[in-house]
This record gives C-alpha cells, sequence and structure tokens, in this order.
C-alpha cells in the first residue's frame, strides 16, 4: 500500500495542499481528479520526491518516502509518468529507454527493454527513429514504457489522455488496466473524469488543496452531483 497521509504543501510561499490523504492499494487504479489547480500535479511531484512537503508522509508498505530524492522514490519502487508526454526529443526511442533503464544493472536491461516492448509493440518499428517523430500518443506510450522498464511496484500517471485522441485513449486506458492486473498500485490522475471513473475502483476528488471525496468510483458515477459541486466550489473561489 502506498499511503499518502495528511500532506501539507506550499509552493512559492503559498499553501497549495492543506492535509491531503490518500491511498493507493497494490492491483487496483486509484483516480485522483479535481478542477485546474486543485492541487493534483502538486500532489503527484510530493509523492515523486520532486517538492518537499510543508508536513505529513508519504509511505511504502510503511517505509517513510517523503525525505527521500525522486531517484531513491523511484528505486524504491514508485514511478512516475510526468504531465505533458514529454520525451528527449533528439535521442532515439530506443534510447529514451535505455536511459529510463540506466539505474538497472546492465545484465537486466534487454530483459526489460523487451518486457516494456511486449505491453507497447507498436514500439517496436519506431526504435531507432527520434522521440521528437511520434504522435502524441506514441510519446506517451514511450513515457509509460519509461516508468515501467525497472517493474515498479506503483505508477502515478499524471494526465493519461491529455491531448491524445480517443482511440489512443482506449489503448491507454487498455494498457493501464492490465498492468493493475497484474498487481501494480496505479494513482491516475485524470482530466477526462468518465475514462478514470470507470476504470478505476476508488477516487479522490481534491478541491482547493483539500480531499473533497474518497470512496468507490461507482459512487461518483451514480452520484454525478458530488463531482460538479466540487468542481463548481473551485470555479466560484
Ligand atoms: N510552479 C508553481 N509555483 C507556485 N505555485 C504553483 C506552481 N504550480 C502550480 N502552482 C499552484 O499550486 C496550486 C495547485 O496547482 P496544481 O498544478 O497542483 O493543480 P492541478 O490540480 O494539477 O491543476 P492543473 O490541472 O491545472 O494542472 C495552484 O494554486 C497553482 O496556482
Amino acid at each position: 500500500m502506498l499511503q499518502v497521509q495528511d500532506l501539507v504543501l506550499h509552493r512559492s510561499g503559498k499553501a497549495v495542499l492543506h492535509g491531503v490523504s490518500l491511498e493507493i492499494p497494490a492491483g487496483q487504479i486509484t483516480a485522483l481528479v479535481g478542477a485546474n489547480g486543485a492541487g493534483k500535479s502538486s500532489t503527484v511531484m510530493a509523492i515523486a520526491g520532486a517538492l518537499p512537503l510543508t508536513s505529513g508522509r508519504i509511505e511504502l508498505s510503511g517505509h517513510a518516502l517523503h525525505r527521500m530524492r525522486p531517484e531513491a522514490v523511484r528505486a524504491a519502487g514508485v514511478a512516475v509518468v510526468p504531465e505533458g508526454h514529454k520525451v528527449l526529443g533528439d535521442l532515439s526511442v530506443r534510447d529514451n529507454l535505455r536511459v529510463a533503464a540506466s539505474a538497472l544493472p546492465a545484465a537486466e536491461v534487454p530483459a526489460a527493454l523487451q518486457r516494456v516492448l511486449a505491453v507497447f509493440p507498436e514500439l517496436e518499428v519506431k526504435l531507432a527513429q527520434p522521440a521528437k517523430s511520434l504522435s502524441g500518443g506514441q510519446k506517451q506510450m514511450v513515457c509509460i514504457a519509461q516508468a515501467l522498464i525497472a517493474a515498479p511496484r506503483y505508477l502515478v500517471i499524471d494526465e493519461l489522455s491529455l491531448g491524445l485522441s480517443p482511440m489512443i485513449v482506449k489503448r491507454l486506458a487498455d494498457v493501464v488496466q492490465q498492468i493493475a492486473a497484474q498487481g501494480v498500485g496505479v494513482l491516475l490522475i485524470e482530466q477526462f473524469t468518465s475514462l478514470a471513473l470507470a476504470i478505476s475502483t476508488q477516487a479522490c476528488v481534491l478541491e482547493r488543496g483539500r480531499i473533497a471525496f474518497n470512496g468507490a468510483s461507482g459512487t461518483l458515477r451514480e452520484r454525478p452531483e458530488i463531482l460538479h459541486s466540487s468542481y463548481l466550489a473551485s470555479a466560484a473561489q
């Protein structure tokens, strides 16, 4: 279990998270949704070790992650796909994957590459191409493959579908479901809430840096007014 407890976080002196707690169980998808500026990316960056906490804890199976640097968080088994499917454009797809695999023992790299190419066989024919020549969906595949290369126990994805076509989004959603079915705990940040709620079991709604709802995704699917009122409250701030 990956646990975020009472996270308080300031950015540029302003409090942006005010005591956020959430749990990401292994083998399930947990959705984190909320209006623009609610604090979703800040939560992701805190989990990744990229932003220091003011207070609170982040624990992986009882071990504190919250004072670790991003490389140590990754080595502990928590991989993050940042927003915006950014790749190293001038490097080939193969080298993008190799860079992500650089923390692995050299002998393990070929098998790790094979494993992620089995998840995204469409990248096989693109391996020699510069990553900047890929479509947005293919770049997102590279980013997810980079996150998967060290076989993480938890995967945090900031905006899976942003800017991508419905066909690609369906493909990526299927992959995320497969990854969770193999035992990985997934935290999915997603603007397209109907997608997030369709594939997750649990959902948290962030509203202005606070958790406004934490429960079964089915409850939010059946009671969309919970989500609507949270988005309206954010718009009214
Ligand atoms: N680099 C930054 N420096 C200072 N404040 C920031 C920075 N980035 C975001 N913020 C502020 O932090 C708060 C939370 O933003 P955050 O990006 O975490 O929200 P979000 O829910 O991910 O929104 P979005 O969907 O727009 O990315 C907002 O008030 C935002 O203005």
